[in-house]
């Protein structure tokens, strides 16, 4: 049986703006857009590792809220859940510490003009269908 290895997205929501993360490795995803995140570690809650993941390569204060309901595959063992975040209050803003190299707050109309990484796509349409405000009149993908 292979054992699915959880990578945990942020779908991190502010003032009705999603911020987008541009990968500056490896090779083969760099330059490509993600949610910000990361693996999750033996004996850590999703949730847990979310928070971590973004103090780190972002350098914010992040409140996790509600998984949004799926999995998508990636590179196996890996498969892609997603939550969403806020900032907490005096959270710094964030900065590509760490595994980015930009960042890009994207709102209603601008979710689909960043070069998102193929296998975050269904995810982010998802999401999208789950975020209350972002949802209004957001199109529904590459080529929709
Ligand atoms: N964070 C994140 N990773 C993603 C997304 N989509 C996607 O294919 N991935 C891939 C890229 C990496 O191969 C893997 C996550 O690795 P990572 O490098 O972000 O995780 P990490 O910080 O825990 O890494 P590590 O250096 O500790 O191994 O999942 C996404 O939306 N967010």
């Amino acid at each position: 049986m292979t054992e699915h290895i959880v990578v945990v997205g942020a779908a991190l929501v502010d003032d009705g703006r999603l911020l987008a993360a541009r990968r500056s490795a490896p090779a083969e995803l760099a330059g490509r857009w993600e949610l910000p995140g990361g693996k999750v570690e033996p004996g850590e809650t999703a949730d847990a590792a979310l928070v971590r993941e973004l103090r780190e390569e972002l350098g914010v204060d992040a409140e996790p809220g509600m998984r949004v309901p799926g999995e998508w595959p990636l590179r196996p063992p890996y498969v892609l859940h997603v939550w969403t975040a806020r900032l907490r209050p005096g959270s710094p803003a964030p900065q590509p510490l760490q595994d980015h190299d930009a960042l890009r707050w994207l709102g209603l109309d601008e979710i689909w003009d960043v070069d998102w990484l193929d296998q975050d796509v269904p995810a982010l349409r998802q999401t999208l269908t789950r975020l209350g405000d972002l949802r209004t009149d957001v199109r529904e993908g590459p080529g929709a």
